[in-house]
């Protein structure tokens, strides 16, 4: 299959190898980087020092700066940038008029407009041609490395899905195929936030019971807020919501835990930002889904407290006395 991988950072590096070298069937991968000179560098030193440095390239992935070279021949477009760039990519392919089907790989909801990945698709690509999501437990330093890794490609269109699971999956990605896209989607963004407030909470030596309740109660979180979403109950338990949410809020590779991590040792967020050098998603996303619970009227407390902490300067000391001051109640979803 010819693969158009569109982002050139960690996870669209890895899925770029991973697609190159692991697969059983001969993808023919393109790598696009909007930027001229990183794609340059990509192609002449074989390796992107910038957002993946331990991986070489290989040797038959190609690289390029030009989107409509990059989807000229592909079957498939892997876009795998920022959920701040989905919009920007889905009109570009539009504006190349190559109507090639989609799949991304950005977790969180779009700034001020609180949208899912799929509602700026329904926006921008309705009609162009078929699109889903790819999500679940995946850092892409192991995905590099070709260690074993189960993911979960969802489409409102369920035979889209199954057909590019199948011709994707390889023996170290299983890709398994759902339609629960708001689902798929809201696991992707939600255990974001609840992985900043692990990192907080490890990083203040509150102990493996408190990111227990953390990781169980932002589960809560993730279910009330995607069933008033429409999502199924399922998809919840599955790799999208409990499996990510517990590699995130467990996996120091996170970049969303070491916001967390370096929240609680007193660092500026902007400081924490720019050491990190990628893309944390839970930053923005969590001012996102507050807003959202707000809407729909539900109970996002451990969100809350993440977005005090982030966008108020409420200490995490005092945001997480507020959380554990909190009436005791039943426990439910
Ligand atoms: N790194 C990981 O382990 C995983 C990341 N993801 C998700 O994938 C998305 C991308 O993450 P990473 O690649 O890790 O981030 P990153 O920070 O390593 O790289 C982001 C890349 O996107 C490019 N970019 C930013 N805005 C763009 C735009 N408007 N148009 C085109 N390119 C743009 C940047 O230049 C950079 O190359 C995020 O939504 C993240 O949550 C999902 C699974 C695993
Ligand atoms: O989504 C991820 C793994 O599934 C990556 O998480 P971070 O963005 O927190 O690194």
């Amino acid at each position: 299959m010819r693969i158009a991988v569109l982002g050139a950072g960690a996870w669209g590096t890895a899925l770029a190898i991973s697609l190159s070298t692991h697969s059983n069937s001969s993808h023919q991968v393109t790598l696009w980087s909007r930027n001229a000179d990183h794609a340059a560098e990509l192609a002449s030193r074989r390796i992107n020092r910038r957002y993946f440095p331990d991986f070489p390239l290989p040797d038959s992935l190609q690289l390029t700066s030009a989107l409509d070279a990059a989807i000229e021949e592909a079957e498939l477009a892997l876009i795998v940038v920022p959920v701040s760039g989905l919009r920007d990519t889905l009109r570009g392919i539009v504006a190349c008029g190559k109507p090639v089907p989609v799949v991304w790989g950005c977790k969180g909801f779009e700034a001020q407009s609180a949208k899912m990945p799929h509602q700026v698709a329904e926006e921008e690509y309705t009609g162009v041609a078929p699109y889903g999501v790819l999500s679940g437990p995946s850092f892409a330093h192991e995905v590099g490395q070709g260690l074993p890794t189960a993911v979960t490609l969802a489409s409102p269109d369920e035979d889209f899905a199954r057909s590019v699971a199948a011709q994707l999956h390889t023996t170290r990605l299983r890709i398994y195929s759902c339609n629960d896209i708001v689902g798929v989607e809201t696991g992707g963004a939600v255990k974001n936030v609840i992985s900043i407030a692990a990192g907080i909470s490890d990083g203040m030596q509150f102990g493996y019971n408190a990111r227990a309740a953390l990781i169980t109660r932002g589960l809560a979180e993730m279910t009330r807020l995607g069933l008033k979403l429409g999502a199924c109950m399922e998809t919840f338990i599955g790799l999208t919501g409990a499996g990510d949410l517990i590699l995130t809020c467990t996996g120091d590779l996170s970049r969303n835990r070491r916001v967390g991590l370096g929240l609680a040792a007193g660092r500026s967020l902007p400081d924490i930002l720019r050491e990190l050098g990628h893309t944390a998603e839970g930053v923005h996303t969590a001012r996102e889904v507050l807003r959202l619970g707000l809407q729909l009227n539900v109970e996002m407390p451990i969100t809350k407290a993440v977005c005090s902490i982030l966008h108020e300067g409420v200490p995490a000391r005092l945001a997480v006395e507020a959380l554990l001051n909190r009436e005791p109640k039943k426990e439910n979803y």
